[in-house]
């Protein structure tokens, strides 16, 4: 097989506050294929973002990209190195801040973000900004800039391109104004492109259109995307593949269908029968419980074992390794889950966590003084707290 298009190893972005480290991405991995769509998925504060824009090097103070390799087509766009007394430090093959503005934002890899307002200016005109843009990055003059802007306009959808061209962005709706930042995004031709969050804002009916037409596009101009997303609903509508993250870390990837039918990770479990599915009632919808703890103080062991319904002893005290556990025939399928590991699982006791219910045997105890239940019907092994 060819080179990955986009290649993300043992990735780490940092902020250091006043109170403390946060360790937003973590010793990330993951690829994206040339044409590809992969999902990028998890809770918020997963650390999706700052994975998005490290690989733009768009993270700002105090946050650094403290460890890893970013490679583009074969460019070094993040790449850091321990120096032999043991500093981190920028390698000479990785790319300047001026050789990934001129070259690679916005002309091989561009980013859309949730919020439109936040990269179209609102005193300028929608079809000026996108003229603009494409004459800065493509080269051409005022004239074929505003030809391209307005095909693109109306490659994306938006009605009568030529009379909205002359339009502000307050006056486009939030879908539009979002299809207009896709067209800047696709205006370049890149052969990336990010999208973090870009339907989140919008209602379920012009979401499902935005993914449609992102869809279409995909296919006629081979662009690959990486598509930031909390919701698996979209990962299952538009995505080929999809990296889980959690915490920091990336916990699963996986084809889509295989993550869907063949999930590996208790996380992922949780967070499949927290969505509304075609295939099972609403009554069986379970929201995935508690709340993600701070990536400053991430908890030992697996990340996850404070709230994982499977998590034991062992879980606490090592940290699993992420590996590929698909057969040889098929499609890989890597996990980091100490149960395909052998360190101990199978004997390790159950720890009582957010999932596995820490209250319930105080809330089981009050009913039980009211109503004289036979103790036959609590379950066995309650006793052994
Ligand atoms: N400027 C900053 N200063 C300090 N911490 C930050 C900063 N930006 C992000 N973080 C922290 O980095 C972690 C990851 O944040 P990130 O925005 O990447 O999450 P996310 O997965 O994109 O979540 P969401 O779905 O809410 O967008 C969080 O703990 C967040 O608080
Ligand atoms: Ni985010």
């Amino acid at each position: 097989m060819s080179e990955p298009l986009l290649t993300v190893e043992n990735l780490k972005t940092q902020f250091f506050t006043e109170e403390g480290t946060v360790r937003a991405v973590d010793g990330v991995n993951f690829e994206v294929n040339e044409g590809e769509l992969v999902g990028l998925v998890g809770e918020s504060g997963a650390g999706k973002s700052v994975a998005a824009q490290s690989i733009m090097r768009l993270v700002e103070e105090p946050g650094r990209i403290v460890d890893g390799t970013v490679t583009f087509d074969g460019k070094k766009l993040v790449d850091i190195e321990e120096t032999p007394d043991g500093r981190m430090e920028e390698s000479d093959e990785m790319l300047s801040n001026r050789e990934m503005r001129e070259q690679v934002r916005g002309r091989e890899i561009a980013i859309v973000f949730q919020d439109p307002m936040e990269s179209l200016n609102p005193v300028f005109k929608v079809g000026a900004q996108l003229r603009e843009f494409i004459e800065l990055n493509r080269g051409v003059n005022e004239s074929e800039a505003k030809t391209i802007a307005v095909d693109m306009l109306r490659e994306v959808g938006i009605p009568e391109p030529e009379a909205r061209y002359d339009d502000y962005p307050h006056e486009f709706s939030g879908g539009m104004r979002q299809r207009v930042l896709i067209a800047m995004a696709l205006a370049c031709e890149p052969r990336l492109i990010i999208a973090d969050e870009p339907t989140t804002a919008l209602d379920v009916t012009v979401e499902g259109q935005i993914l449609d037409l992102v869809s279409d596009l995909q296919e006629r101009y081979d662009t690959a995307f990486l598509w930031v997303t909390h919701d698996m609903g979209v990962v299952a509508e538009i995505c080929d593949r999809v990296n889980v993250m959690y915490l920091g870390e990336v916990i699963e990837e996986a084809e889509v269908d295989d993550l869907f039918h063949d999930t590996k990770h208790p996380y992922t479990e949780a967070l499949l029968r927290s969505m509304p599915r075609p295939d099972r009632s609403v009554e069986s919808l379970d929201p995935i419980k508690g709340v993600m703890p701070e990536a400053i103080n991430p908890p030992s062991g697996c990340r996850f074992h404070t709230r994982c319904p499977e998590a034991r002893e062992a879980c606490k005290e090592f940290h699993p390794e992420y590996q590929d556990v698909s057969d040889a025939d098929e499609a890989p399928h890597a996990v980091s889950c100490i149960k395909y590991e052998r360190v101990g699982y199978e004997d390790s006791d159950p720890l009582q966590t957010e999932a596995t219910g820490a209250f319930a045997g105080g809330l089981a105890d009050m009913r039980g003084d009211d109503d004289g239940r036979d103790p036959a019907g609590v379950p066995g092994g309650e006793a052994d707290e």
